[in-house]
């Protein structure tokens, strides 16, 4: 049927690109209709309509129209879809990422003073401690002549993120760099890792799951996770007088009206308006919200962050010219005892260009979503949003766009040169999202990925390996963009 011609708006079929069946099994994802629906559409035309299984999607090409719908008309678009609304498990709809309206305005306002630059720089002490060890587990691995270690990347990246995970939010050292079998490193893995055909399932028949209770997430490890918050929590409000540098401790701070953005600058507009708003409503920060918060780290920012740090590292292994000038450049911060000061890892620019590369050519969240809350008529383009459809906005075509991108097929970090950043639409550039909605730790995965990449590229000279396919595809599952399980590097000390 064609639902959106009652608005007069195209409606267009994405099954040839990724038939119902195809995506029901597995083997694609709805996210390769986006491709296909955004190179059907012409040069000047801003949107279209398509129908996801029991879901009404608005699909944005026009970044004009995608700024309106993430910030000027945000109110319409306030909320995403609830992935976890299969869920029995009421916590899980208290994350920050599935909350709604009001209670995800206030929830939002509360935390955000503690993923403010200033916060991070408390745990860049961590970030240090951890990447010299972790530098020198995988020294240990190399063979004696050769001074090379074959490395298999995702497993050897997530130790890093386990432990500065651990760390950074629990204050707990969890070791897993010294012992990549901690339990901590063991239920980070089972809580991150989600089965990706059993997410696209529940995002297809949300009823279904509902009805037998079928729960997408590993529940065994997000208890232990809820039972190491609720005992941190309970020892950081009681006795416990020790002044630690975690976000279980800004979180009490928060609850107890301590704890203050230090720059207001580095708040956007929107979080200095909701902190006024969330004064007067006298918004409650419950240890259950705080306890989803604290999990949240693992659903939006544990494999999230492993996988741009492997996207990196096989970027530079495939580009030696780009890895060598990259090393030149953090080898003029490095301090005598290998560590890295938080404002040089900030202030270099060529590191900030590569990072920015790489979330283009390989963004994690392969769309930007939200769900229309109330009616929407956007006059120039006709556009009609209903309430209760979802709005689109497909991250890897925008970014593979030759309109915005020089060589989109190259990895070319000169697209995010100073002078070619200024130049070009910031919504161009998603990968974080945009918007009071976007990633709200963007600041902290960019300091804690620059981090380790500093540590790396210091003290080894990545290759590929026999093994390493270049160029490289990644797999796509489920709305994200994930590299290849199998990625292998080669490691050589200098
Ligand atoms: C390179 C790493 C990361 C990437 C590429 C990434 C990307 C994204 C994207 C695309 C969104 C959706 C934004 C939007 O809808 O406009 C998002 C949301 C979110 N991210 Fe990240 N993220 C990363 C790391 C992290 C980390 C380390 C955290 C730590 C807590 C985090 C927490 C969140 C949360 C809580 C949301 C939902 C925000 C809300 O609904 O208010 N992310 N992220």
């Amino acid at each position: 049927s064609n639902y959106w011609a009652q608005y007069g708006i195209r409606q267009l079929d994405g099954s040839p690109a990724a038939s119902q069946k195809e995506i029901l099994t597995g083997v694609k994802d709805v996210t390769h209709r986006d491709t296909y629906a955004y190179q059907q559409l012409g040069e000047n035309e801003q949107f279209c309509g398509m129908i996801e299984s029991h879901l009404k999607v608005i699909f944005i090409k026009d970044l004009e129209l995608a700024k309106k719908i993430l910030i000027k008309d945000f109110d319409h678009f306030v909320d995403r879809r609830n992935f976890f609304v299969v869920s029995k498990n009421s916590v899980l709809n208290k994350l920050l990422s599935s909350l709604t309206g009001q209670e995800w305005k206030n929830t939002r306002a509360a935390v955000s003073p503690a993923f403010t630059t200033g916060k991070i720089r408390r745990y860049m002490e961590s970030f240090n401690s951890i990447g010299k060890d972790w530098v020198n587990m995988i020294k240990e691995k190399a063979d004696n002549d050769s001074k090379t270690a074959k490395v298999n990347v995702l497993p050897t990246v997530s130790q890093f993120t386990t432990d500065v995970i651990a760390q950074g939010v629990f204050g707990f050292d969890a070791g897993t760099v010294r012992n990549p079998n901690s339990s901590f490193a063991r239920m980070a893995n089972r809580l991150g890792n989600m089965n990706q055909w059993k997410v696209s399932l529940s995002l297809h028949f949300p009823k279904f799951f509902q009805f037998f209770g079928i729960d997408i997430i590993d529940m065994e490890a997000f208890r232990f996770f809820q039972t190491i918050v609720s005992q941190g929590l309970q020892a950081r409000l009681g006795g416990d007088t020790e002044k630690r540098n975690d976000f279980l401790q800004m979180m009490v701070e928060v609850k107890k009206g301590e704890l203050k953005a230090d720059g207001n600058d580095e708040l956007s507009s929107f979080e200095k308006d909701a902190e006024i708003k969330n004064e007067n409503k006298q918004f409650v920060l419950t240890d259950d919200i705080i306890n989803a918060q604290s999990v949240t780290f693992f659903f939006a920012g544990f494999s999230t962050t492993g996988n741009f740090l492997a996207f990196a590292l096989y970027s530079l292994a495939a580009y030696p010219d780009i890895q060598e000038k990259l090393r030149e450049e953090v080898r003029k911060i490095v301090k005598k005892d290998g560590t890295f000061n938080y404002d040089d890892v900030s202030q270099l620019v060529y590191l900030d260009m590569v990072c920015c590369e790489v979330l283009r050519k390989f963004p994690a969240g392969l769309r930007v979503e939200r769900m229309c809350t109330k009616d929407y008529k956007e006059p120039e383009s006709g556009m009609f949003v209903p309430k209760g459809s979802l709005v689109v906005i497909p991250i890897k075509s925008i970014h593979n766009d030759k309109r915005y991108y020089e060589k989109p097929d190259e990895f070319y970090p000169e697209h995010f040169s100073p002078e070619n950043k200024a130049k070009r639409n910031p919504y161009a550039y998603l990968a974080f999202g945009q918007g009071p909605r976007n990633c709200i730790g963007m600041r902290l995965a960019l300091v804690q990925s620059k981090a380790a990449i500093a540590h790396v590229l210091h003290n080894f000279r990545i290759e590929p390996s026999e093994t390493t396919k270049i160029p490289m595809e990644g797999k796509i599952g489920s709305l994200q963009y994930l590299p290849p399980d199998d990625l292998e590097l080669k490691f050589t000390v200098l």
